[in-house]
């Protein structure tokens, strides 16, 4: 026999763009793309064909935009409570929501050395992102992240020491360039509800902004002997610099780039310290990831 053994159901893809008039008459935009999944007493329609309990997924979209309306949309992960907590008081049957949220870069333009009140440009596919779960008894927790950071060092960079056997090809090397897209997410401890995060909604964008500076400015600065040990500095380094959050993790691609042996024109030198033009690889690329915990469990009010 079968069993249905998970269900969960929602809106991915929700887009929305919220703007905010100052009272200086600057304006400020959010642009963030939705996605809320609903779970609870909802088996009957998959195996009974009842779709009594089914709050349709076109509800859920209407509900995100009229949240979006009533509610500040900053800081996401606020935004995101919000939005999980509503379908969790206004549906019985719902006892968890998860919403996912990542926000697109518009970042103010300057023009003529200012800040222009009301333009902005995409500087980069680098997005901010927010997991939310709201669980009925079971408060709030929520996830928050960088994704497709992309950075490059030309040198500062080694690896070497590695294990060797009949399969290994790789030279080691104590100066090569080092490239990826950063993934970073960071966990929060347990709220209680959602006043609870209102309450300590300032942590939000300062842990984005620390985690976001302590990620790049150890990237440049670490002579860093490989990607395991940089992310380890970087997720140490966020768990100093945030204490309710409990753990982070890294998933950091290693974006090769091939040197290229010219030797055959010319004799010409290309490789090693001579080494200037590059094969950069598409694929295969190294994939490197890692969970750092706060010692001890629980992060600290
Ligand atoms: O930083 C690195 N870690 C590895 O595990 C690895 N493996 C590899 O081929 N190059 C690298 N670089």
């Amino acid at each position: 026999m079968a069993t249905l053994s998970h269900a969960r159901y929602g809106k991915d893809n929700v887009r929305l763009l919220k703007t905010q008039k100052h009272a200086d008459g600057t304006q400020s935009v959010t642009e963030m793309t939705v996605c809320t999944l609903l779970e609870g007493d909802i088996a009957a329609s998959w195996t009974h064909s009842d779709n009594a309990n089914i709050v349709a997924t076109d509800t859920q979209k209407q509900t995100t935009y009229i949240m979006a309306k009533l509610h500040p949309v900053n800081p996401p992960e606020l935004f995101a409570s919000i939005l999980g907590n509503h379908f969790i008081q206004q549906y019985s049957h719902i006892t968890a929501a998860t919403v996912n949220i990542i926000v697109h870069r518009w970042t103010r333009m300057e023009v003529e050395g200012k800040p222009h009140p009301h333009s902005f440009l995409r500087d980069g596919a680098e997005t901010r992102t927010i997991e939310a779960v709201a669980q009925r008894n079971g408060g709030i927790s929520i996830r928050s992240g960088i994704n497709d950071l992309l950075v490059f060092k030309s040198t500062g960079s080694q690896f070497w020491g590695f294990h060797r056997d009949e399969f290994t090809r790789l030279p080691e090397t104590w100066d090569r360039i080092l490239s990826t897209a950063v993934k970073a997410n960071w966990n929060w401890k347990t709220f209680a509800d959602v006043e609870e995060v209102r309450r300590e909604q300032n942590r939000f964008d300062v842990a984005w902004t620390d985690a976001r500076k302590i990620t790049l400015e150890t990237f440049a600065k670490e002579n860093s002997p490989s990607v395991q040990n940089t992310m380890y500095i970087m997720s140490e380094e966020i768990l100093k610099a945030a204490p309710l959050v409990e753990s982070v993790e890294y998933s950091l691609p290693n974006k090769h780039y091939f040197e290229i042996d010219l030797s055959w024109y010319k004799g010409m030198k290309n490789t090693g310290a001579d080494a200037e033009v590059y094969a950069p690889q598409s694929d295969p690329n190294g994939l490197i990831q890692c969970t750092v915990t706060r010692q001890g469990g629980k992060a600290k009010l």
